[in-house]
């Protein structure tokens, strides 16, 4: 007799191995490392951005005061005493009506309140000093780039657990964080089973297949942040896989296996949890492609079975194994994140199981549409590529018809949300 699996609704899937997790361990790199990582501390305002009065401008400096009544018809001329470049400080008491040549990025001179730009002021010359007229009056404060105006210092400006963008790096640079704390990278080990496996560069053979799961797996560990450890692929035989599989989850925080995971004669993962006395979570979600998921705990490993068929695999991690790896390395928001979108096809046939359609979401005018790869079954391969979204059709009674809106899940997109799918 085939052994009767008990479907768990999707989210509850996911929130039984979500409670399973703690945060991943915190390790110092170069910034030159940082970039996609997760932040394992705030960054906060060590001071104030920008660090001093600048000029906004190329021009001259000068005391707004003295240009009091300036017009076309009363030019008011100043004495150009210095010349200050970026990175330089002007050293100048400055008397009235006289004025330093600035450029961009240099401080403000101590008595300057004012910077005007080269383009409205007239040049000239004296034989002693470099002269400067204006035609217009200047206001206190004009023209000047504020110590703080970006950040004042001791504010909170990036929160733990951030991706860390270029715009990150940059923070980090400007406060002078040579190296910073992120969380490590989950080590995930990687193992693919199925007697009808061939390697890359093998040709093919009857009734074999090549291995593209394990590869596919690899590249999403990579997309999520994790560090994959390939162990190769598995035939269809208990003891290798058993021993396998738990020299792996010793060396690792977790390991994903593809394949072997239903309920066939050479479907083995589930024979391996038993004899290792892992904890099944669930071996049966409310989803389609991917029902055959299963997740389980060995000695504080996770072990996830995901599907043989590309596309279960591929939905199987996206939805289990990449919010676990995000909240290790400490998000907040581990869970992909959800927009709606109008459907651009038809799936007009009813399912009980919750649907999950690869495909893209793309922006037309002010619209946004969801569109299906292709090929639909769970054991396609090629509507993956290309994927940067999933169409999430909850399952019922009814079927969906283009036009309708639908929940779209990004796949590309490093916010994430605090819960799942909705
Ligand atoms: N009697 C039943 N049969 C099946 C059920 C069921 O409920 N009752 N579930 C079906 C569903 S749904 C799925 S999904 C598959 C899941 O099968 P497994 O996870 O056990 O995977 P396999 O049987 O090993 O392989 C399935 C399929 O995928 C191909 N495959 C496997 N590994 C790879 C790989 N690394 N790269 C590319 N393709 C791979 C394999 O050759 C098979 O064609 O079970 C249904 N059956
Ligand atoms: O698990 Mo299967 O992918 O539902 O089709
Ligand atoms: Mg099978």
């Amino acid at each position: 007799m085939v052994e009767k699996r008990t479907p768990v609704p999707v989210k509850e899937a996911i929130e039984r191995v979500m409670e399973n997790i703690g945060k991943g361990e915190v390790e110092e790199v170069s910034i030159h490392n940082s970039y996609g990582r997760r932040l394992a501390e705030t960054i906060t305002a060590a001071h104030p951005v920008p660090p001093f009065d600048r000029s906004p401008y190329d021009g001259f400096a000068i005391r707004s005061v003295d240009s009091t009544g300036a017009s076309r018809e009363q030019p008011v001329t100043f004495q150009v005493v210095e010349e200050i470049g970026a990175g330089f400080v002007s050293e100048k008491d400055l008397e009235p009506f006289q004025a330093v040549r600035i450029m961009t990025g240099a401080k403000i001179p101590e008595q300057c309140d004012a910077v005007v730009m080269l383009e409205l002021a007239q040049e000239d010359h004296d034989g002693t000093y470099p002269l400067m007229t204006i035609k217009r009056e200047f206001e206190k404060n004009q023209n000047i780039s504020f110590e703080g105006e970006d950040t004042k210092a001791g504010s909170e400006l990036v929160p733990a657990g951030t991706w860390i963008d270029p715009g990150v790096t940059a923070l980090l640079a400007t406060f002078g964080y040579a190296t910073v704390k992120v969380a490590k990278r989950p080590v995930v080990g990687v193992f693919a089973t199925g007697t009808e496996l061939l390697d890359v560069s093998d040709e093919l053979e009857p009734g074999k297949i090549r291995n593209s799961n394990a590869y596919m797996m690899i590249a999403q560990l990579q997309r999520a942040g994790a560090e994959p450890v390939y162990y190769g692929k598995l035939k269809d035989e208990l003891e290798p896989c058993y021993e396998a599989v738990r020299q792996a989850a010793k060396e690792t925080d977790m390991v994903i296996t593809t394949g072997g995971v239903s309920v066939g004669d050479y479907d083995l993962l589930p024979d391996v949890y038993e004899r290792l006395g892992a904890e099944v979570f669930f071996n049966k979600v409310a989803m389609r492609p991917g029902s055959v998921t299963t997740v389980a705990s060995w000695g504080g490993t996770l072990l996830f079975g995901l599907s043989g068929n590309p596309s279960a695999c591929y939905m199987g991690f996206e939805l289990f194994v990449r919010p676990v790896i995000q909240a290790m390395m400490h998000s907040e928001r581990p869970h992909h994140t959800m927009v709606k979108a109008e459907l651009a096809a038809d799936f007009s046939k009813p399912n009980p199981f919750t649907r999950f359609v690869r495909g893209s979401c793309r922006a037309e005018g002010d619209r946004l549409y969801a569109e299906p790869g292709g090929f639909n079954k769970s054991s396609a391969v090629t509507s993956l590529a290309g994927a940067n979204a999933c169409i999430v059709l909850p399952g019922g009674s009814r079927g969906y018809q283009q036009g309708d809106v639908v929940d779209v899940m990004l796949l590309e997109d490093n916010e994430g949300q605090k819960e799942p799918l909705s």
